[in-house]
């Protein structure tokens, strides 16, 4: 049975539909991603199953619970992680950790959490002294230190460095193999595509496609795209008359081809019948995104 199920989900803010019908159910133990462009209504969605904004239409259900009706049972079996500006800047993080378990009838043990999140020698420090990611990570002890069943994640690695990021999806991996079932949202392919077991592609307020990244990535499996230096100047007209390219695009001194079947062989004829060479010649794998434009005709990318 679904630990969180969504269903219909309307919320409007005047006249603007935020979210205009959004569906999915999260299963337990799975790392559910929801991803899509900046202003898609993700943020919404999430704050309408933790309780904090009362939907205009649908039904939601957490571990059974309508987060309207049951808020304080619902703050017992849902961790949510705090924004940074929502954080008591003055204490340390013994002081934020003893105040927000006590919150709770049955707590995690804070200390192995602040362990895991190898924030232990920061104890002493007030919450405005940390580094970006160790603020990062005291939120996601807080979500955690309820001991819930369910952790709602949002933008987690937002203005982290690279490693910081990694770092933050091992966690999250880890929370996951201890049975937290973990709601994600992100605007991030590449985190998406490393972390979710299955995630819901909205776009628009609506929700465009629910699967596994691999299985949002098979729908789109035959387009390639070939990347490389044309030696000498050629007539686009050339390779876009070929029935296997699809797209011809200039990307600085590159030219982007994309197409299906065997466009790579037909791309690479047509360059030596023209005496040009195809320098630093790649073939890009089928991404998150290349399935999101595929479905909406809209990239991920630019608006992230
Ligand atoms: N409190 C609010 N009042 C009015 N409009 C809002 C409010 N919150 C969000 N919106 C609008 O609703 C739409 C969805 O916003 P939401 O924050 O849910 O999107 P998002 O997908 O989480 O985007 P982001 O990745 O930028 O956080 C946007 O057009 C946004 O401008």
């Amino acid at each position: 049975m679904a630990i969180i199920e969504v269903t219909d989900l309307v919320k409007r803010y005047g006249t603007h539909t935020a979210v205009g019908g959004v569906s999915f159910a999260v299963e337990p133990g799975e790392i559910f991603g929801i991803l899509g462009p900046n202003g898609a209504g993700k943020t919404t969605t999430v704050e309408c199953v933790e309780g904090l904004r009362r939907p205009d239409g649908g039904s939601i259900r957490v571990c059974g619970i309508d987060p309207q009706r049951d808020r304080g049972e619902l703050t017992q079996r849902l961790g949510a992680q705090l924004q940074a500006s929502e954080l008591p800047e003055k204490l340390t993080v013994r002081e934020v950790m003893e105040l927000y378990s006590s919150f709770y009838r049955a707590p995690a043990d804070w200390r192995r959490l602040i362990e895991m999140l190898r924030l232990e020698d920061k104890l002493g420090t007030q919450f405005r002294r940390l580094s970006g990611g160790q603020k990062q990570r005291l939120s996601i002890a807080l979500a955690l230190v309820g001991d819930p069943e369910v952790a709602v994640l949002d933008e987690l690695t937002t203005g982290l460095d690279p490693q910081a990021r990694r770092d933050t999806w091992e966690l999250i991996e880890s929370i996951r193999d201890r049975g937290v079932t973990v709601l994600l949202v992100t605007h991030f392919m590449e985190e998406a595509e490393r972390l979710c077991d299955r995630l819901a592609l909205i776009d628009a307020g609506r929700v465009v496609a629910v699967d596994s990244p691999a299985g949002l990535v098979a729908t789109v499996n035959d387009t390639q795209r070939l990347r490389f230096k044309p030696s000498a100047p050629l007539d686009h007209a050339l390779l876009t008359e070929l029935p296997e390219v699809t797209g011809v695009e200039r990307a600085g001194t590159q030219l982007v081809v994309t197409g299906t079947g065997n466009v790579l062989h037909a791309v690479t004829t047509v360059l030596a019948r023209n005496q040009v060479i195809a320098a630093d010649l790649r073939v890009e794998q089928t991404t998150l995104d290349d399935a999101f434009v595929a479905l909406t005709g809209r990239t991920l990318e630019e608006t992230s």
